[in-house]
């Protein structure tokens, strides 16, 4: 009786056994590709070339590692798990690969990158956003990240606008980013399976940025997907995001009275402050619940209402009189045929200046929403000539102002 539990014990635990014996560990999302022929598929895919530096993450037993050492110049994994980091100096140790192969033990999001051409990487599932948002402000620019992550996130940061799944992910990517889905992978080809499928996804970085503050550019997506099934105008006469955007068009005002230009963000270049904003809030668990986020922000907004902010209504009937305008006050964030980026595509080709502040805010608004829906290059002309600037808040309410130059 009791040797035939030591049994069934011995056997559950080798299912979960790596190369060398080594049992898996779930919280390193340590599932091990078991297909071969699938392995060769995302190797394939990616497009290596042999005067590549490959940097892959998380190489875990190296069944991808070897694949990538035989079409690369070499090989830079970044690997947490020390057991993991042993057995694969151990499989490649005396063999022709090992001089091309460099693992550095370490978290991924902790340690400072090396330079590569190509990412490829079967990563665990929660790092995705953060470590997606990582790579794409790795200097220099690598060419491209082949990246195999849970499904729905992967459909997430492919979504188009009018897809159910277009959101803050998928705007806040493609506006650093060229993405495209590669191949579906089933649950079945890891070991241990995890409890969904995956997707492999090419992450082509855009070059050059698109000249934006991002904190300020994420400050505007929030707002437009605060409830993605709400109209821009029930989001935009919300008093939590009026009060935010007069405040900051106040606090802009001042600024400029005061002659210090310092107020204005410019950045192009995108900072490790900006990966944490663009990425926060994007994890695997809110991908999952995008109503219980946005709820969350919903109430962010409210409490931050002050009675005294909005003077008179004047701010929200210009506001709303742009909406209409437009005709945008009934349409949804996500359902709008324009993408965000090609806003700040166009914007980038010129730079404006209108002395009115208040109306730079009603014409960004009003530029936005027009960009939004219609063709973005006749749309343009009929505004061009003015400024494009915004006041808009992030979630820890410092000013922030949407500059476009
Ligand atoms: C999904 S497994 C992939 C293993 C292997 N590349 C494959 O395809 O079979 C993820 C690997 O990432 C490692 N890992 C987890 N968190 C990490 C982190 N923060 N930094 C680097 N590696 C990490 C795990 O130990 C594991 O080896």
């Amino acid at each position: 009786m009791a040797g035939g539990k030591i049994q069934k014990k011995r056997h559950q635990s080798m299912k979960g056994i790596g190369g060398g014996g080594i049992p898996f560990e779930k919280s390193m999302g340590q599932h091990i590709l078991k297909n071969p022929s699938m392995v060769d598929s995302i190797v394939q895919k990616s497009g290596i070339k042999p005067t590549d530096v490959v940097l892959e993450i998380g190489p875990g037993t190296g069944n991808l590692t070897k694949k990538l050492l035989e079409c690369a110049k070499s090989v830079v994994a970044v690997e947490v798990d020390p057991r993991m980091v042993l057995e694969l100096n151990r499989r490649f140790q005396g063999t022709p690969y090992a001089s091309r192969l460099k693992v550095i033990e370490g978290d991924v999001l902790k340690c400072d990158l090396p330079y590569f051409d190509i990412c490829v990487a079967n990563i665990p599932y929660k790092i995705s956003s953060l470590l997606t948002f990582k790579l794409l402000s790795h200097r220099p620019v690598f060419r491209c990240a082949v990246i195999m992550y849970q499904q729905e996130f992967a459909m997430r940061l492919v979504a188009n606008p009018g897809d159910s799944l277009y959101c803050r992910l998928s705007v806040n990517t493609q506006l650093l980013a060229r993405v495209s889905h590669l191949l579906k992978v089933s649950r079945n080809n890891f070991r241990p399976p995890p409890k969904v499928d995956s997707s492999v996804v090419r992450i082509e970085p855009r070059q050059p940025l698109p000249r934006v503050s991002f904190k300020e550019w994420d400050g505007l997506v929030r707002i437009c997907f605060i409830k993605k099934n709400k109209t821009l105008g029930a989001l935009f006469k919300q008093k939590g995001v009026l009060t935010l955007l007069e405040k900051n068009y106040k606090t802009l005002q001042s600024l400029r009275l005061s002659g210090n230009p310092e107020g204005i963000a410019e950045g192009n270049e995108i900072t490790s402050e900006d990966i944490n904003v663009l990425a926060n809030l994007m994890d695997d668990i809110s991908m999952a619940d995008d109503e219980r986020e946005n709820g969350d922000e919903d109430e962010e907004m409210d409490t931050e209402l002050s009675s005294n902010m909005l003077e008179g209504s004047s701010f929200k009937d210009k506001v709303m009189s742009v909406l209409q305008e437009g005709d945008f006050l009934d349409k949804r964030a996500s359902k709008l045929s324009q993408i965000f980026l090609s806003i700040v595509e166009v914007a980038a080709q010129d730079y404006f200046d209108v002395s009115n502040y208040f109306d730079q805010v009603i014409f960004f608004l009003f530029s936005f929403l027009v960009l939004f829906s219609f063709s973005v290059k006749l749309a343009f002309s009929i505004n061009s000539g003015n400024l494009i600037r915004i006041l808009m808040a992030t979630s820890e309410g410092q000013p922030n102002i949407i500059f476009f130059s």
